[in-house]
């Protein structure tokens, strides 16, 4: 790992990094707008968010490319540069929109990405929750289920819900960090974010780190994006979202495919 990088590491899970401000709040307006300029044929709208793909089509046995825009390579490569965790440039970007009471369900990221994920959050503050893997589950029914939806706006089967009544780790996305995990926090946990507009915080585990650079007060997203429940003692209790959410998650398919025929 990159030297200043331990400074990041949050919680006991191996291994979870949060970066707070990674962006500035002009570079964040900035990717907004680019974000919003894209033309409505590039969302795909799924059951419970809209998401654009950027950067090519993923298959299981690769990628099929296609060039990252510049305001996605700005910030593609200084994620490589300041997190040394890529073998090579990343090239494949998936931005997801959540409403209020959107969410993801537990998943795992399929086989095709090289082990190690980088999420930029803007807008709203969510939690997003890690459970366990269930052994009894293949990760090839979870790709499948996340390739189905993601290519072809199938529902996936929604059979891990229950693990989020009690997740093990929870990690507070703050607009404008960084969130990047690798390790076991990649291969043998599920990570979601509740569709609920309320999200607890009991579980996390970068309360400092992410109150710390707290300016969800601050209009950020045309209105304010959250509000933060401070309850007495001080502790961060509750986060009641009022805004969506645009995530920014960064990966790398090492096996990258130049025609379609050969695959
Ligand atoms: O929006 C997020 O923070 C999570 C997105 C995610 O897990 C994914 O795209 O695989
Ligand atoms: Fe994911």
């Amino acid at each position: 790992m990159e030297g200043n990088l331990n400074e990041f590491l949050v919680g006991q899970l191996p291994t979870v990094i949060y970066m707070p401000n990674f962006i500035t709040q002009t570079e964040e307006t900035h990717l907004l707008q680019k974000i919003y300029e894209a033309p409505l044929s590039k969302w795909k709208s799924l059951k419970n968010r809209r998401l654009q793909n950027w950067g090519g089509v993923v298959y299981e046995k690769g990628l099929l490319p296609q060039d990252l825009p510049p305001w996605l390579t700005i910030i593609t490569q200084r994620i490589s540069e300041e997190s040394g965790l890529f073998p090579s440039t990343i090239n494949h970007v998936l931005i997801n929109e959540y409403l209020p009471d959107q969410g993801i369900m537990p998943h795992q990221d399929g086989p095709a990405y090289f082990p190690v994920v980088a999420i930029l959050s803007l807008g709203s503050p969510v939690v997003m929750d890690f459970t366990p893997h269930s052994r009894l589950r293949t990760c090839t029914d979870t790709w499948k289920n996340e390739v189905e939806e993601q290519n072809f706006g199938r529902e996936a089967k929604e059979t891990e819900t229950e693990q989020m009544d009690n997740p093990e780790t929870s990690v507070l996305l703050m607009p404008r960090s960084l969130l990047i995990f690798k390790d076991n926090a990649y291969s043998d946990y599920l990570h979601g974010i509740k569709d609920s507009e309320v999200h607890h915080c009991d579980k996390v585990i970068n309360e400092v780190e992410a109150l710390a650079h707290d300016k969800v007060n601050e209009p950020s997203f045309g209105t304010e994006s959250a509000d933060v429940q401070d309850v007495g003692s001080g502790d961060l209790n509750a986060i009641h979202r009022t805004a969506k959410r645009i995530s920014l998650t960064c990966r790398l398919v090492l096996k990258v495919h130049k025609n379609i025929f050969k695959f």
